[in-house]
């Protein structure tokens, strides 16, 4: 069986005149962790939205493990196993921590059930909330409001939601945006231990933990994928250095 998780083939996207992905072709190992990264308006969101089924115009076609899933919307995608978060934080920020992962964890289990199944229904609803409490810190926040809470751990709460239906793929754009320095470490702590055994694309403006915390950088410039390697590669690569980390270096 193919090793390969999800794939790009001759994807291209058009906003009126500009080419937003032009032509990308790229195969994602299973079980690897790749970090896209690239100025400002080379594609990466727009490609985490085409493989997250967000943007269904496109030209090309998305593979999952050797499955065309181009025409599928996010929701049909998760049946897949793909999982996505995004820049801006998608809590319920009214209710409790615990509440929130609780109607993600009834949407996990959202098949009919019968009422003599409802007690180990609910223990199940229990053991997925308690892990993922365990996992993203938030144990002793669970009756938190969590609109109320610091934005690191909104973050992590937001990450503790995508990850309980159990993805086997995580699509996440940027998310380090927006928390405070002192977060910084806890929450690539937490990316971290969540990438354990999945497939993972990261999108992240901060260098030093994009690049901590991925086996293969994919740089794109101008929808197109101009270099990848490791870390090490990219970081010698001189187009790289030139169109991108050129001024910072
Ligand atoms: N819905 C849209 N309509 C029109 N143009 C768009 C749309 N979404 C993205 N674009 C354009 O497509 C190009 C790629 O945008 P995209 O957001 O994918 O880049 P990016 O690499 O993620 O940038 P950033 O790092 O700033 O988030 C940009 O020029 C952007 O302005």
């Amino acid at each position: 069986m193919s090793n390969i998780a999800l794939q790009c083939a001759n994807v291209s996207v058009s906003f009126g005149a500009l080419k937003a992905i032009d032509n990308v072709n790229y195969d994602f190992e299973a079980g690897r962790v790749y970090g896209l990264i690239g100025p400002n308006g080379a594609g990466k969101t727009t490609l985490l939205n085409v493989l997250a089924g967000r943007l269904l115009q496109h030209q090309g076609k998305v593979m999952c493990h050797g499955e065309d899933i181009s025409a599928l919307a996010p929701h049909l995608r998760a049946r897949h196993g793909i999982g996505r978060s995004f820049q801006i934080t998608k809590i319920y920020p009214e209710m409790t921590v615990i509440e929130n992962l609780r109607i993600a964890a009834q949407i996990k289990h959202s098949r009919f059930m019968p009422f003599w199944i409802a007690p180990r229904y609910d223990r199940r609803l229990a053991d997925d909330i308690d892990a993922m409490l365990k996992m993203t810190g938030l144990a002793a926040h669970r009756h938190d409001i969590a609109g109320a809470m610091s934005y690191g751990l909104q973050r992590a709460l937001e990450l503790g939601l995508t990850l309980l239906p159990g993805p086997r793929i995580l699509l996440l754009d940027e998310p380090l945006a927006g928390i405070g320095h002192q977060e910084i470490e806890a929450a690539t702590r937490l990316i971290q231990s969540a990438s354990a055994g999945r497939t993972v694309l990261l999108i992240e403006h901060n260098m030093d933990v994009i690049m901590s915390l991925s086996e293969q950088i994919v740089v794109m410039c101008n929808g197109s994928v101009i270099a990848q390697g490791t870390p090490e590669q990219v970081r010698a690569d001189a187009t790289v250095r030139s169109v991108y980390l050129g001024e910072d270096e």
